[in-house]
């Protein structure tokens, strides 16, 4: 299965490190506690793909919150996500070489992700990777957010590589359907979602839980 893609766009959360069962738990808190919804765990999980504003105009309608209040709940959310989560990040095994090997055959890497950029510098910055990344495309880059293809047009646009010789890594239902709406391939990340809830897409090369998988060696 040697694709030889010219470029790898990662989706960030789930996707380079594991940490979507935090994200969920801060919306949880701050969805229920903070702004009076009655929501089950599954339901928030059900909500985590997507810009904070689209998950906040998905629950509580479009105009609910004035846009300065949706900032401030946003980042609240981010704090209380990175406070938890910062004695446990590190990257998902095997990435680090990836990375490495990546750079030295001359493929271009970015950034493909919802979040907003106080946590994609959080995740490259602590971790001392934004070297690799020629591009990063955060929430704040993009009108619409998965599963809009904008986030992985607008990063390959950035590399200078055509959709077709990209292959994205994402871990979430919703941003293999963006990829596919992008015209480009996946390999799925099964930190957060189970392979069935996958069915409905026709772009996938392979299912990994990890970077150490022979089968991410096989690409490039
Ligand atoms: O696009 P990524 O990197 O998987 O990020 C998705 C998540 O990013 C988080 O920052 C948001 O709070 C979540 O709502 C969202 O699901």
């Amino acid at each position: 299965m040697k694709l030889q893609p010219k470029a790898l766009l990662f989706d960030l959360n789930g996707t380079m490190i594991d940490d979507m069962q935090f994200h969920t738990k801060a919306w949880h808190q701050i969805l229920n506690e903070d702004l009076g919804a009655t929501l089950s765990y599954e339901e928030v999980k059900g909500h985590m793909y997507g810009k904070n504003s689209e998950v906040l105009a998905r629950i509580f309608g479009k105009e609910h919150f004035p846009e300065d209040r949706v900032t401030e709940i946003s980042f609240e959310k981010e704090r209380r996500y990175q406070k938890a989560y910062f004695e446990h990040l590190k990257l998902i095994n095997g990435l680090d070489d990836v990375l490495e090997r990546a750079h030295q055959h001359g493929i271009k890497m970015a950034v493909g992700s919802a979040a907003i950029p106080f946590n994609i510098d959080f995740v490259l910055d602590n971790l001392n990777i934004r070297q690799y990344f020629g591009a990063v495309v955060s929430a704040d880059d993009v009108t619409e957010s998965k599963p809009d293809p904008e986030t992985f047009v607008k990063a390959a646009q950035l590399l200078g590589i055509d959709p077709a010789d990209c292959v994205v890594l994402e871990d979430a239902p919703k941003g293999v359907e963006a990829a596919r709406n992008a015209g480009m391939q996946c390999v799925v990340l099964t930190t957060t979602h189970e392979k069935d809830e996958f069915s409905a897409y026709d772009n996938i090369l392979c299912f990994i839980t990890d970077y150490t998988d022979p089968k991410v060696k096989e690409l490039f």
